[in-house]
């Protein structure tokens, strides 16, 4: 049996587990994870090319709406999903080769329904020389996760909490994980980053996380990776993306020509108003009548995925334009 059987195959009962492209510095040394050139395709869904790098050292949050492509992103980063082309480097090989080194948390839970919390940590830790019982107890209890209840007898944020737990217990240096606030009450929400804090203590820690909850990213992400339809629209630190980018909202009859092409992702509004994201060097073609202002990300993430979802296709940004990518 093969740990990616344990950790990642569903249980009997389990559901299924189912830009442009930024031109980033060659793999960096101190990169925990690097795809080059990354393609797949799988049903009519495109998947790059993606030029990502995951710095070591730091919490990489890694958000986009719906089907963006998350999900195989982390999937081909695990070696669970084969790139048609490109390169990824996971701790400095192949995908799958540093599976003891990582911690996984998959946003369908792998684990077979009729284990419990114990007998689940009994299987996984044979492939962990590094494996920790003592850690292990100490993030069932302090999750208040029964150790002897059936899995399927557990509620969906127990599981989660649970799949944390597994991935913790070996102290791996990296974390990749899929959702894994989601069906978390906000309490134990918070109970999670602050793992994920005392995880990120170690300067060589790494985390890689996707998420929809963006207040988690306020939280505790350094960096952000924003995708829309496959392609990587933003890279950057949250300072970055400030820095890069505004919003835009005005009257649409003060919108030149220039200022509309400049707009990524506008909406426009019966009323005859527009709002749309900027770049900020571009500030200056819009009136002073109309209101500029620092993007939430939550805004930002919505236009690019209108521009994405545009007849032009790709999110028309150059999030990683040199010098940008911080
Ligand atoms: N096995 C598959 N065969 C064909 N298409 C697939 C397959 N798996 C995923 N897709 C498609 O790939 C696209 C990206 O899916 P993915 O799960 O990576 O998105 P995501 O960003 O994780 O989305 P979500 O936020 O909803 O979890 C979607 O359009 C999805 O329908």
């Amino acid at each position: 049996m093969d740990l990616r059987d344990v950790v990642t195959s569903p249980g009997p009962t389990a559901p299924s587990p189912v830009g442009v492209p930024s031109p980033l510095p060659a793999r960096a040394a101190d990169a925990a994870i690097s795809l080059e050139g990354v393609t797949r395709r799988q049903g009519s869904f495109a998947l790059g090319p993606l030029d990502v790098v995951v710095p070591r050292g730091l919490v990489t949050g890694f958000v986009g709406p719906n089907g963006a492509g998350k999900t195989t992103t982390i999937r081909t980063i695990l070696g669970m999903a084969s790139p048609d082309a490109g390169v990824v480097d996971v701790l400095g090989a192949p995908p799958g080769t540093r599976q003891d080194r990582l911690g996984v948390v998959l946003d369908t839970l792998a684990l077979a329904p009729g284990w419990t919390p114990l007998s689940a940590a009994h299987v996984i830790s044979r492939f962990y020389p590094a494996w920790n019982d003592a850690r292990m107890r100490d993030l069932l209890r302090r999750f208040e996760i029964p150790a002897g209840t059936r899995v399927s007898d557990l509620s969906r944020g127990q599981r989660v909490k649970l799949s944390l737990a597994l991935a913790l217990a070996h102290d791996p240096e990296l974390l990749v994980l899929d959702e894994p606030t989601s069906g978390l009450d906000p309490v134990a929400r918070l109970d999670v980053l602050d793992v994920f804090r005392e995880f990120m203590v170690a300067p060589t820690h790494t985390v890689l996380f996707s998420t929809h909850v963006l207040s988690d990213l306020d939280r505790i992400a350094d960096r952000l990776v924003v995708i829309c339809s496959g392609r990587i629209a933003f890279a950057g630190t949250p300072d970055a993306l400030a820095e890069t980018y505004a919003m835009v909202r005005g009257a649409r009859d003060d919108l030149t020509p220039r200022a509309a092409a400049s707009l990524i992702g506008a909406r426009l509004s019966p009323s005859g108003t527009f709002e749309g994201l900027i770049r900020t060097c571009d500030t200056a073609l819009f009136p002073p009548s109309a209101l500029i202002e620092s993007p939430a990300l939550d805004e930002a993430v919505a236009a690019w995925a209108r521009n994405a979802d545009s007849p032009a296709g790709a999110p028309r940004t150059a999030a990683a334009r040199p010098g940008e990518e911080r």
